[in-house]
């Protein structure tokens, strides 16, 4: 383990170079790790764990697109592929990769089959923390791991793939053998992490919620709209709003801060950018605290993860959240997006 000082504050981080892949397969080497789902992270954290040279095996609904998928990724029916009650009795780490309110329907059935010595693992604290609306409680017999890649599934493949690593944050709720804290870095490093960070359930699941809501998907797609809107409102063409909004944002100045932060973002700007931003930056940090805060509150109190389990279980829940997406898909400002990333010079 690391100590790392975090601008002033120093964090416990796991590295690599101390917990190497091959420590991960001797800790794993007696496990059969039963993948439950496979949405997003099912696959990019089965198949990094299978290319790790870990024993996989896949559970999923049977005729689902997801089965067909699995195996169409070179997982084999009565092999390696089974219906999610059989993958779960085969399984002695059973990683809850459904969907947060798809675990809830499908608790009863893991719950029966998990013998003591048995390891349970989630990438989300939802479950576990939000046990008055999920009953999720496992047995006190079974030892409760957490493995959370800090992004999709598809990042966390294609950076695998590219020979890097997403970072995770890691966690153990239950030590029923006395190791699950190495059964959960083990987890994390075999699923293609690069750096794990410690938390406990109900911090990832608190910030995770709040990230996503917020400035990584919500309010990343509210502040982009609201502007498209003025520029258009203001006589602004289509492409020109666009350009200024989003092209701008994604293809140069975001890579900038992803590579050395904001103030270096700043810094390769103009003068008069850097003047006007910096004016301009705590009007809309005042602006948007209130908002953030109620959205905190709106998580703590379990009301997101309530409406996340009532929406998420109602039949057509999927066919409603492709129309939401299909209406932004189709409103102009990503219609013209659709034509402006077509225009990229390679
Ligand atoms: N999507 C992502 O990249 C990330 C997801 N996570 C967490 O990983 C876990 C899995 O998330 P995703 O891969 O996004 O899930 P997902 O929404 O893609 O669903 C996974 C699978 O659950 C199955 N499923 C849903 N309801 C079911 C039910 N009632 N019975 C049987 N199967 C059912 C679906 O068929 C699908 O194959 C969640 O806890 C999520 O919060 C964590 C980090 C990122
Ligand atoms: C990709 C990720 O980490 C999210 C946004 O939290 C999620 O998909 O739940
Ligand atoms: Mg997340
Ligand atoms: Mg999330």
């Amino acid at each position: 383990m690391a100590t790392i000082n975090f601008g002033g504050v120093d964090e416990t981080v796991i590295t690599r170079d101390e917990f190497p892949l091959s420590k991960a397969r001797e800790v794993l080497k007696d496990e059969v790790i039963a993948v439950i789902g496979y949405g997003v992270q099912g696959p990019g954290q089965a198949l990094n764990m299978r290319d790790n040279g870990f024993n996989v095996i896949v559970g999923q609904r049977k005729d689902s697109s997801s089965w067909e998928k699995a195996k169409s990724d070179g997982f084999i029916e009565g092999e390696t592929l089974f219906p999610i009650e059989e993958a779960v009795e085969r399984g002695t780490i059973i990683c809850n990769l459904l969907s947060d309110a798809g675990q809830i329907a499908v608790w009863p059935t893991i719950k029966e089959r998990l013998k003591p010595g048995k390891t349970l693992y989630f990438s989300h604290g939802f479950g576990i923390t939000f046990k008055e609306h999920t009953n999720i409680v496992p047995p006190a017999n079974v030892d409760v791991i957490l493995v959370a890649p800090k992004g999709s599934g598809t990042s966390l493949r294609r950076l695998f793939l590219a020979g890097g690593g997403l970072n995770s944050s890691f966690a153990v709720f239950q030590d029923a053998s006395g190791k699950a804290f190495e059964k959960a870095i083990a987890m994390g490093i075999g699923v293609g992490s690069g750096y794990l960070f410690e938390t406990d359930f109900k911090k990832e699941v608190y910030s995770d919620l709040t990230g996503e809501r917020g400035v990584l998907m919500g309010a990343l797609a509210g502040i982009i709209e609201a502007q498209y809107q003025v520029l258009r409102e203001r006589g602004h063409s289509p492409s020109e709003a666009f350009n200024e909004t989003v092209e701008e944002l994604t293809q140069s100045l975001v890579p900038l801060v992803g590579e050395n932060g904001m103030d270096w973002m700043y810094a390769n700007c103009s003068v008069t950018a850097q003047r006007g931003a910096l004016d301009w930056k705590g009007k809309f940090k005042d602006a948007t605290l209130p908002v953030l805060n109620q959205l905190y509150d709106s998580v703590a109190s379990g009301k997101e993860a309530e409406r996340t389990i009532q929406r998420g279980s109602t039949p057509g829940y999927r066919q409603d959240l492709e129309e939401e997406l299909k209406e932004i898909r189709e409103s102009e400002l990503w219609q013209t997006g659709a034509v402006v990333r077509k225009l990229r010079s390679k």
